[in-house]
């Protein structure tokens, strides 16, 4: 039978070569998942802060290119141990733009996380653009410039560019940077205040400045070692960097919770009536002040019927505990949009946008269902009923539309308690606010 040979690598490479490899197979594949997970993060966090926003998106960058970085160094080890180091050069002209664009990301990144310092736009794009020069000088063969030619020598399981002068300058630039997102990741480490994340960085920054250090020396084969360590470390770094940026993030959420919930509060404070946890007469009209004439619908008064007697009979709590019974019921019975509010006393107004005549019906029948199956603790057989006015906001003025929804309400008062009566529209719709408003003064 003819067979092919299709795989003739792997000759003369020692049992190390094969694990460093399987290594980075592994880290490899580590960062590539971590990239995906980072980019499903980013898409989660597009209604989030810009501060935020912007953090994720240079943390996508820099994990793009470390992978390329860490992928790339794979690469090149393959194809050395296989025998195939035709296109080595290409992979490795990759590898060095990878790692100092990967290296820029994270300067920037380090920025974004402290929203609490203004960093120019024009300085992220100057550190993007000064390494996307320096990278693009890694395409260039010139003996001045860092790679010489297209020369590449293999020895042993190493493969070596044939680099050029200005090669010290790039490695050392890339250290100085590589010092400067270490310092900068260790004091954010420190300032998540968990002492564990601060030692643990601390380990990651000396780890990887040191094998950086040694890679840069290899390459410029000041010092001979059979493997470059760099990718591995770097590997180890970005899962740590995703552990530190974990930890910012459930910081900043927590914060964030901390301060909505004092917000809430406060809020609760101002607009919620103590008693009944209803809004109170000051959000209310505020809220009809700031709708002004776009105010549509009417406004429904509300007011307990002898409510005095039950306070008497049966004590000032028990009475209390009315009003909170009523509110409770009056809130559940409400739409998104409407404003139920205490008025004062044993009187509520609620601003029902957009109700018609059958929706306002079914909803103060509703009501007066509701409020009769209340049952007081010690008030068993006290009759509970309510009178209540309507008045459509149709005045341009809601000071008069209350006006008129208070006098619908004394009116369902004097025809007996316990009903709704709808207030007529009886002013001339052409009349100023302030003539509507003396000729109802007028008329008591
Ligand atoms: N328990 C309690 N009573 C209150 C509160 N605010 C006001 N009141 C009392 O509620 C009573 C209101 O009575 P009125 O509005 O005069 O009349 P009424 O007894 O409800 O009778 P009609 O409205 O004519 O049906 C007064 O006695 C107030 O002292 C409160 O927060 N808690």
């Amino acid at each position: 039978m003819n067979q092919d040979v299709i795989f003739d690598g792997f000759n003369g490479v020692s049992r190390l070569d094969l694990w460093v490899l399987c290594l980075k197979i592994t880290a490899t594949g580590i960062t590539t998942t971590l990239l995906i997970l980072l980019a499903v993060f980013t898409l989660s966090l597009r209604k989030h802060g810009q501060s935020e926003r912007w953090a994720a998106y240079h943390f996508i960058l820099a994990s793009l290119f470390a992978t390329l970085y860490i992928g790339g160094d794979t690469m090149v080890r393959i194809s050395v141990a296989m025998g195939d180091a035709q296109e080595v050069l290409i992979t490795y002209r990759l590898i060095l733009s990878a790692i100092v664009l990967s290296v820029a990301a994270y300067i920037n990144l380090s920025w974004a996380l402290e929203p609490e310092r203004t960093v120019f736009r024009g300085a992220i794009l100057a550190v993007y653009g000064g390494t996307v020069a320096v990278a693009a000088l890694v395409w260039v063969n010139h003996p001045a410039l860092i790679i010489a030619s297209d020369a590449i020598t293999v020895k042993g399981s190493a493969v070596y560019a044939d680099y050029g002068a200005g090669a010290p300058v790039f490695f050392a630039l890339c250290l100085t940077l590589f010092a400067v997102v270490c310092l900068r990741l260790t004091r954010l480490a420190y300032r998540v205040g968990s002492a564990m994340a601060w030692r643990l960085t601390v380990l990651a920054v000396v780890v990887l400045f040191a094998t950086g250090v040694h890679d840069a020396l290899r390459e410029l084969e000041i010092v001979s070692s059979p493997v470059g360590l760099l990718s591995l470390a770097y590997a180890c770094f970005q899962v740590g960097a995703f552990g530190v940026l974990a930890m910012h993030y459930s910081r900043t959420l927590q914060d964030r919770q901390h301060q909505n919930r004092k917000l809430r509060r406060l809020t609760d404070a101002v607009t919620r009536d103590a008693n009944s946890g209803l809004f109170t007469r000051g959000h209310l009209e505020n809220s009809l002040n700031q709708l002004g004439t776009a105010a549509r619908g009417g406004l429904l008064f509300i007011d307990l019927d002898r409510f005095k007697m039950i306070n008497d009979r049966f004590g000032h709590s028990c009475g209390d505990e009315l009003i909170r019974a009523v509110a409770d019921r009056i809130r559940s019975n409400m739409r998104d949009g409407d404003i139920p509010c205490r008025w004062g006393g044993d009187e509520f107004v609620v601003y029902l946008p957009g109700t018609d005549f059958e929706m306002l019906q079914a909803l103060t029948h509703r009501l007066q269902q509701t409020f009769r199956t209340i049952a007081l603790a010690n008030a068993a057989d006290a009759e509970i009923s309510v009178s209540m006015g309507f008045a459509e906001l149709s005045d341009g003025d809601w000071h008069l539309t209350l006006e008129r929804a208070d006098q619908a309400m004394y009116h369902a008062k004097h025809a007996g308690r316990d009903r709704l009566v709808i207030a007529p529209q009886q002013m001339p719709a052409d009349s100023t606010p302030a003539a509507r408003r003396s000729a109802l003064a007028a008329r008591g």
